[in-house]
């Protein structure tokens, strides 16, 4: 037998446990949140759930067949006693009481996590799932960003520029959202599986940092959480056993942990009491998730030529069946006492035109005060240079106030909204520029979400996997049906010809913007041919990133199974 070395070498592979292995690339900055006690949390938790996620997602399958079949979304007469009574949430958190400006961003690059926490926002939702794209890379970086946020030590040094960044005395509070429950996570297998996605994303920032939170931001209750794209209140029954279980394992009070669910599919609009209903104890409100909304709204109705969406820019809260779902989701929280948040407005700050930089401020401005006249207690900012003219609206409105949970219902509209209301189809052109810009923006997003960007701007717009997802299904739907789209007063019929005609144009334009080098070295040619994949299907992909998510993974032979031999 050889003799053991004096000098212990450096670990080289993650210290798992049983049924636990994980893929993807050895770090040891990674290993220091993926530890034996972190995976094993998660293991517990995916072994205790799996079921109930698979029930779950097959559920939604069926639910689509009957939509498909003619049956549009409705409210579930069996929960009526659910929308009639008189219950109450838990009261909300003193630590988020005031939530009138919220900025969103990914949960790495680190930088801008630093940047968020600082922005003078009430809170920072750090971000796994719309704006992030789940590399390996990405989602552990970010959850050792969290790790040091929480902690209050993380620090950045930009040696290009010479730049050091740390928090100032006063950040946002922290929410996390993790991943949806169809995501897998396949960089960690369990028991053989790939890992569910959002379990990992929840289950690694939990453990460690519940305690840090509590004590620090939360002041002793937390941490605190924003779900997304759920359809169901069976979905949401689902987070809450998660969060007692972690409550539970944590040796926490149970309640402590709050989530925030977004209301971003259609199906989920019918189902707003169930849902808070299901996480009463641990709600702390909902939110207007526009962009997926819209999104869900072409895939519920995918075959009903009836519900074709207009020109993508022309689908905005104006529409009457967006406007009939954010009064409707004031109501119902503030029925429960839990805050209704507004949603995100696209625009972002225009850098080298001050008049176009004026007129998106503008429109981020009459969008904030939409929201908070309807009655919303707060709303997102996608980007640091909005958040002064939001709190402004805001903080004007409110007078002094941290949220009008309390208040009167502002008007008349909410407690008449129908379920006609809430699918009425919206009105406007659909064009054949229409479609042209959903490739152009289809196209770029998706090359930057496969070299690793979740949100990007284009054109003066934020753009992430959400408002991509419009581009996609929008395109493919006008194709499905053979849609009439106007081109300079000419009708035209959608087609694959078309399409096919659109995307040779529009890929050379992007050449010509972007340029031909950059171009030629990132992922622009592969996301064209996935793009127009997609468009023309014979049955639409749930998800576009679930699709390409296959093409972002990497495993490693270095992760933790070879140690194990
Ligand atoms: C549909 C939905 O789900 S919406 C929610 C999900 N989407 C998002 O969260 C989008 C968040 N926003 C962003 O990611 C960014 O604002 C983008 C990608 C749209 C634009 O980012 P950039 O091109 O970097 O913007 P820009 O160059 O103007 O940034 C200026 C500074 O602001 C910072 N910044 C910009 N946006 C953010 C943000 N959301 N959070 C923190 N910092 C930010 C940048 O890091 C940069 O900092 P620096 O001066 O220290 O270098
Ligand atoms: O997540 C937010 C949305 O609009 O989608
Ligand atoms: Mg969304």
């Amino acid at each position: 037998m050889a003799a053991a070395s004096t000098t212990a070498a450096p670990a080289t592979c993650y210290d798992t446990p049983e049924g636990v292995d994980v893929r993807g690339r050895y770090d040891p900055a990674f290993a220091s949140v993926l530890t034996r006690g972190a995976l094993a949390f998660v293991a517990g938790l995916q072994r205790e759930f799996r079921g109930a996620v698979r029930h779950a997602m097959e559920q939604r399958r069926e639910a689509q067949r009957r939509y498909d079949a003619g049956e549009p979304p409705r409210f579930d007469p069996a929960t009526r006693f659910v929308r009639e009574g008189g219950w109450r949430c838990a009261p909300v958190p003193p630590a988020v009481a005031d939530r009138t400006v919220e900025i969103t961003g990914p949960a790495e690059p680190r930088k801008m996590v630093i940047n968020a926490l600082n922005s003078g926002a009430k809170v920072f939702m750090a971000d796994f799932e719309d704006a992030l794209s789940p590399t390996w890379e990405n989602l552990m970086n970010g959850q050792v960003n969290l790790r040091d946020a929480v902690a209050g030590t993380i620090t950045f040094r930009d040696a290009a520029r010479g730049r050091e960044y740390r928090l100032n005395d006063q950040t946002a509070k922290l929410f996390v959202r993790p991943r949806g429950w169809h995501l897998p996570e396949a960089h960690i297998l369990i028991d053989g599986e790939p890992a569910i996605g959002c379990l990992v994303d929840f289950g690694l920032y939990f453990f460690h940092n519940h305690a840090a939170f509590r004590a620090g931001q939360g002041a002793g209750l937390g941490p605190f959480f924003y779900l997304p794209k759920m359809e169901h209140s069976r979905e949401a029954r689902i987070w809450n056993g998660v969060f007692e279980r972690a409550e539970q394992t944590a040796g926490i009070e149970r309640a402590s942990i709050r989530a925030t669910v977004l209301v971003e599919t259609l199906p989920a609009v019918f189902q707003m009491d169930e849902i808070l209903y299901e996480l009463r104890d641990h709600s702390v409100g909902l939110n207007c998730g526009r962009w997926d909304y819209i999104f869900s709204y072409v895939k519920t109705f995918r075959a009903h030529p009836d519900r074709l969406l207009p020109d993508r820019a022309l689908v905005g809260m104006g529409q009457h069946f967006m406007r009939s779902y954010s009064h409707l989701l004031i109501r119902t929280c503030h029925r429960r006492g839990v805050h209704a948040m507004g949603g995100m407005a696209a625009q972002i700050p225009i850098k080298d035109d001050a008049a176009a930089n004026e007129a998106a401020l503008e429109l981020v401005r009459k969008d904030k005060l939409r929201e908070v006249r309807a009655g919303h207690d707060g709303t997102w900012a996608a980007h640091p240079g909005l958040i002064p003219a939001i709190r402004e609206v805001f903080e004007g409105h409110l007078g002094g106030r941290p949220n009008q949970i309390g208040d009167a219902p502002a008007g008349q509209e909410a407690a008449t909204v129908t379920a006609e209301d809430l699918i009425q189809p919206p009105r406007g052109a659909r064009t054949v520029d229409g479609l042209r810009l959903n490739a152009r923006v289809g196209v770029q997003y998706l090359a930057a979400w496969l070299a690793g960007s979740g949100s990007v701007p284009l054109y003066n717009l934020m753009e992430d996997a959400a408002t991509a997802e419009i581009s996609r299904v929008q395109n493919w739907q006008w194709l499905r049906h053979g849609a009439a789209l106007d081109a300079a007063g000419v009708e035209v019929r959608a087609t694959p010809e078309l399409l096919a005609r659109v995307m040779e144009e529009e890929m050379a334009r992007i050449q010509a913007e972007v340029g031909r080098e950059r171009f030629r070295q990132g992922r622009y040619a592969e996301a064209g041919r996935i793009f127009s994949r997609q468009c023309t299907a014979p049955e639409l992909d749930d998800f576009l990133t679930l699709d390409a998510y296959n093409l972002i993974v990497v495993h490693h032979p270095g992760g933790a199974s070879p140690c194990k031999l």
